[in-house]
């Protein structure tokens, strides 16, 4: 990052106040009355109502509006292992687009714990004060484990962002680049690069799409994944493919699609160039893609290109779904998020897409025109449509697979 850019981040973070977000009341606490309903003696009659029916806290708490972000620092952004309090300013911006584009409150906590189950029990333990948990920046493969024993053991929606997040705006984001490259989604040979939280999970939502497994390679840090290698965990073992292709180089040849959650600057200009005819390219990793646009669309002008940041079009990342996820789930009670509303989000964004774009996104971005195109795969993180249009498809997703215990919202658009 340039100086000047690194000097204005660290003001933006430390400037008036350190950090990006507090906690405010909502309701007033100016009088003694309001000081006798808020606190002693009011406050017991909610206590007691909620003591006699634990889903009295969604009437009398903030619990349904409220989602704990939690990370132990394993695997913040593309940076690696750096410590739970430094994913603290990760779990703050999170807890500021929670706040920014679903209105929903955030608790972010870092977690320092010796080891996976008492990070898991840690979890588990502060799980009633939350309607959600959003697990963040935790390395694979321990956040396989994380998150299906947390599943298991909450009756409330736990939901790895770097997993599933990621995953639904990733597939929405190629549906569309397919579309208008002209390519089929179960035709397309694609390589992702990077097999852990993101890479696993989007291989998965993929296939479960229609992605076809056999035109599909998987790497990591050390190549190709196949069977012949000895060093597989489980997870990554489930996508090993049948190839001679063995380095990134040999992948990437005549690849219609290269999709990167790894690490940044390690697909080369070549690699770009030597992929199929209208070849399609996420460079997602955070902060530096795995390619910088000028490098590959010098070398292809054919080519269909996004990244994770907000500083070039087409910011594919998941700002665009983990807010409206959990928006619908919370607002239908779900008792976890299911494949259904993922898919559901997924639809729903790739479709918003092709929409005509409203003129205050346009003055948001400083442009005159935009419209479905090569530039405009995926709607800008900051569309006001997109509050309107994700949480409904989410919530009538989770009534219909059975995960919802409250019916689907009346003030939402009809089904
Ligand atoms: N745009 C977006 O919305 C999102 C972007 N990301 C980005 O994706 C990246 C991965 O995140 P996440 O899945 O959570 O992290 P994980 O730690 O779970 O997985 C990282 C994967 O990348 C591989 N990898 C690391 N370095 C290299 C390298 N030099 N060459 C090839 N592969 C490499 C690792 O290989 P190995 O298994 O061998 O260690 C591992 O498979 C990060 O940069 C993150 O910022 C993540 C979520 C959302
Ligand atoms: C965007 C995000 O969650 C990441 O890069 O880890
Ligand atoms: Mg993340």
């Amino acid at each position: 990052m340039k100086n000047e850019m690194k000097q204005a981040a660290l003001d933006y973070h430390s400037k008036p106040a350190p950090g990006k977000i507090a906690v405010v009341p909502t309701k007033p606490c100016e009088t003694q009355q309001d000081l006798s309903l808020a606190y002693s003696p009011g406050v017991a009659e909610p206590v007691r109502e909620i003591a006699k029916d634990p889903e009295a806290a969604y009437r009398y708490t903030n619990k349904g509006n409220l989602v704990a972000v939690i990370s132990n620092g394993t695997a913040i952004l593309g940076l690696g292992n750096r410590g739970s309090l430094a994913s603290k300013p990760v779990l703050e911006g999170k807890a500021v687009l929670f706040k920014r584009f679903a209105n929903i409150d955030v608790f972010d906590i870092e977690i320092d714990a010796p080891d996976r189950d008492s990070f898991i029990d840690t979890v588990a333990y502060i799980a009633p004060t939350f309607g959600g948990i959003n697990l963040e920046d935790i390395a694979a493969p321990e956040c396989f484990a994380i998150e299906e024993m947390l599943r298991a053991r909450l009756d409330i929606p736990v939901f790895h962002d770097d997993q599933h997040g990621t995953a639904v705006i990733i597939c929405a984001g190629l549906l569309n680049a397919l579309e208008l490259q002209g390519k089929k989604l179960p035709e397309a040979r694609i390589v992702l690069l990077g097999a852990g939280a993101a890479g696993l999970a989007t291989m998965q939502l993929l296939i479960a799409l229609g992605a076809k497994r056999e035109r599909m390679l998987l790497l990591d840090s050390q190549g190709v994944i196949h069977p012949g290698r000895p060093d597989l965990n489980i997870y990554k073992r489930r996508y090993a493919q049948v190839t001679d292709k063995r380095t990134l180089a040999d992948a990437m040849q005549g690849a219609d699609v290269f999709i990167g959650v790894s690490a940044g600057n390690v697909v080369s200009p070549e690699m770009v160039a030597s992929m199929a005819p209208r070849p399609v390219v996420f460079a997602l990793a955070n902060p530096d893609p795995e390619i910088r646009p000028e490098l590959a669309n010098a070398v292809r002008r054919d080519l269909i290109m996004a990244t994770g940041r907000s500083d070039y079009p087409n910011q594919v990342n998941n700002v665009l779904g983990f807010p409206y996820i959990f928006r619908g789930a919370l607002d239908v009670h779900a008792s976890s998020v299911s494949r259904a509303m993922l898919v559901g989000a997924v639809h729903a964004l790739a479709r918003l897409a092709h929409d005509p774009v409203p003129a205050e996104v346009l003055r948001a971005y400083g442009l005159e025109r935009l419209e479905f195109g090569p530039e405009y795969i995926i709607p800008k993180p900051l569309d006001p449509r997109l509050i309107k249009t994700i949480p409904p498809a989410v919530a009538r997703a989770a009534v219909d697979s059975g995960v919802a215990r409250a019916g689907y919202p009346a003030h939402y658009p009809a089904p």
